[in-house]
Parts: structure tokens; sequence; C-alpha cells
């Protein structure tokens, strides 16, 4: 199988070597810099769960030079989507699906638009990983689960395609029958855990010790799933208590990849997950004053 893959940041890097050490062709498709940076320094993954160092990484600032990609796995941040299109479009024209890991979910509405139904994957991951200075992945989280799922019929070939290689690759990987109920448990985890960490600046030990500040996590996890119920996906109680426990479960110090960014003083993906939830929101008719008011504390920080 070949992937390409859009994006090598943290978790294109990471799952590209990943999918690397498992047999896969991988060739990215990097920006100018990030090509320098790989030429010069190399690509490697430093990781509790094995490291891996790709020899001779096969790189290209251009999409067009990928020949035959099965998949390609785009992993941008979310204000840097609109610079992906024609690239992917030139991709999908070539044969390949498109496999998003994005936060969030107005992204797969837009890749849709852009690509065609029929090529887009539903897909996301579970892991805390960051560049360091030399471009090389700290996957710092003791786990790096990748889940993907058809979205459409016709996709069911390509994910088991997925299946036989995620099986030799060292990942926890799930092929999920309704991957859209899947994107909307983690963006309501995400919003709600991204908003407050940023919000306060702080992780989540002490926005658990204050009561009141945990609060509004939760009840942005209830609005997350009124939005989703409004927007045709079952959502249950069951999974806002899940998620709940798994803000309460998480290590005193672990913070959201936004928040990190907040304190990196990096572009924060603000408009992508709580816009768009705004943004849906109000095409629904649903009220979720608390995002809202989250979102309106943590826009000044939006833009590096
Ligand atoms: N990091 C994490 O632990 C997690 C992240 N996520 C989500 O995954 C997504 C990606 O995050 P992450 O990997 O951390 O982001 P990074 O910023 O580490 O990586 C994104 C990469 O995209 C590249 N890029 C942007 N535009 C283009 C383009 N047009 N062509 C080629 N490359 C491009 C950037 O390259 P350049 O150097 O050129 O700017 C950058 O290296 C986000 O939606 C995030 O919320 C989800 C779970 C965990
Ligand atoms: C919650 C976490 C770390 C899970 O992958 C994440 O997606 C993020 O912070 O962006």
């Amino acid at each position: 199988m070949h992937i390409a893959v859009i994006g090598a940041g943290a978790l294109g890097a990471y799952y590209g070597g990943r999918f690397q050490e498992a047999g896969a062709k991988v060739t990215f498709l990097v920006r100018e810099k990030r090509a320098a940076q790989i030429k010069e320094k190399g690509l490697q993954l430093k990781s509790k769960l094995g490291d891996y160092e790709i020899k001779n990484p096969a790189i290209t600032t251009r999409a067009e030079d990928i020949v035959d990609p099965d998949v390609v796995l785009l992993s941008v941040k979310g204000y840097h989507l609109p610079g992906t299109m024609k690239s992917l479009q030139t991709l999908a024209n070539n044969g390949a699906y498109i496999l998003p890991v994005l936060n969030g979910l107005e992204h797969i509405g837009m890749l849709q638009e852009a690509v065609g139904k029929d090529k887009v994957l539903g897909g996301l991951c579970f892991i805390i990983a960051t560049l360091n200075e030399n471009g090389h992945v700290v996957h710092s989280s003791k786990f790096h689960r990748l889940l993907y799922g058809a979205l459409e019929p016709t996709q069911t070939n390509i994910c088991q395609r997925l299946d036989e290689l995620t099986k030799h690759a060292n990942m926890e990987s799930l092929h999920c029958d309704d991957i859209m109920l899947e994107l909307w448990k983690k963006y309501m985890f995400i919003t709600a855990f991204s908003g407050i960490t940023t919000a306060v600046n702080l992780p989540i030990g002490p926005i658990r010790e204050n009561k009141e500040t945990f609060r509004v996590a939760e009840i942005i996890l209830d609005e997350m799933k009124q939005l989703a119920n409004q927007s045709g996906s079952e959502v249950t109680k069951k999974d806002v208590e899940d998620a709940k426990n798994g803000l309460l479960a998480l290590d005193a110090e672990a913070t959201s990849s936004m928040h990190q960014d907040r304190r990196k003083g990096l572009t924060l993906e603000v408009d992508h997950l709580q816009g768009g939830a705004l943004r849906l929101a109000k095409a629904r008719g649903v009220e979720i004053p608390y995002t809202d008011a989250v979102h309106g504390m943590i826009k000044p920080f939006e833009n590096a």
C-alpha cells in the first residue's frame, strides 16, 4: 500500500513512520521549510512504545510527483486545510482515498465537497505527540490509537486493506462501523478539554480540584451531545459519562494540544473546533452557551 502523508507534523510523521515500519510505502508531501529540515535532520520517532528512524524518508513538495497513492493521511491543523485542497484533488484524481485525522468535524464536509463523497474516509487519533527542535516526533502518551472507517459503502475494500496494514503496525488501531459516531464523541471530548484547559491556562489537575471550573467542561460535554444528537449522531448519556471519566482519569499535568500550543504561542484551532461547533449549532438551532463563552475566552490567543 502506498500512503501519502500531507502534514509531516506530529501526527503525520508519527503514523507515517509507523506505516512505513509495518511495510507500507510512504511519501511525505511537505512544504519547502519542512523539506529542508527533514533533509538535514532526518525523521525519527521517539516513543516509549518504540523508537523508529525513517531511513531516507521519501519527501516531495509536489502532489503530482506521487505515483499511485492508495491513501492520503491528512494531518494538518484545521486552519491549514484550505492550503491542502489542490494537492488533495490531485491525489484523489490519481486514485487515493483521503483519511483525515484532524480533530473536529467541519473538515469532513469541506473535503467531501472538494474531492467527492466517495473519496473521504473518517478518521481520528488518540495520542499526545509533538515535534522537537530537530523536527523529530516526541510521543509522550501511553496510547497511540488510530480509528478509521467508511463513510460510504464503496469504501469497504480500502478499509479492509487498511486493516491488513494496521494489524502489523506498532499502533492501536480500530476499524469502526460507525466512524461518524466516533468523530462526534471525540469532537465532544476535545471541545470541552481544549476549551477549558486553554481558557484557564491550566492542565486538567487544578481544573478538577475546582469543581466550579470542572463543571464548565461537564456542561460543554452536555452541549456537544445535544449538538451531535441534533446532527443525527446517537451520542448517548453514557458517552458523556465516559468522556467525563476520561477527564477524571488523566494525569494531573495532562493537557490538550491546543493548550500546549497556547503555551508555545502558536496559532490555535479555535475557529475549527469551538467556532465550528458554534456554526453547526446555529444551523441546527441548538443553544450551546458555555461553548460560546469559552470560545470568546480563548479567541484572543488564536493567532500566533
Ligand atoms: N499532536 C497531537 O498530539 C494531536 C493532534 N491532533 C490533531 O491532529 C491535527 C494535526 O495536529 P499536529 O500533527 O499536532 O499538527 P502539527 O502542527 O504538528 O503538524 C501539522 C503539519 O502540517 C503541515 N502543513 C500545513 N499545511 C501544509 C500543506 N499545505 N502541505 C504540506 N504540509 C502542510 C505543517 O507543516 P509546516 O512545517 O510546513 O508548517 C505541519 O508540519 C490537528 O487537527 C490536531 O488537533 C489530534 C490528536 C492528538
Ligand atoms: C486529547 C488528545 C490529546 C487526544 O488525542 C487530543 O486530541 C488533543 O489534545 O488534541
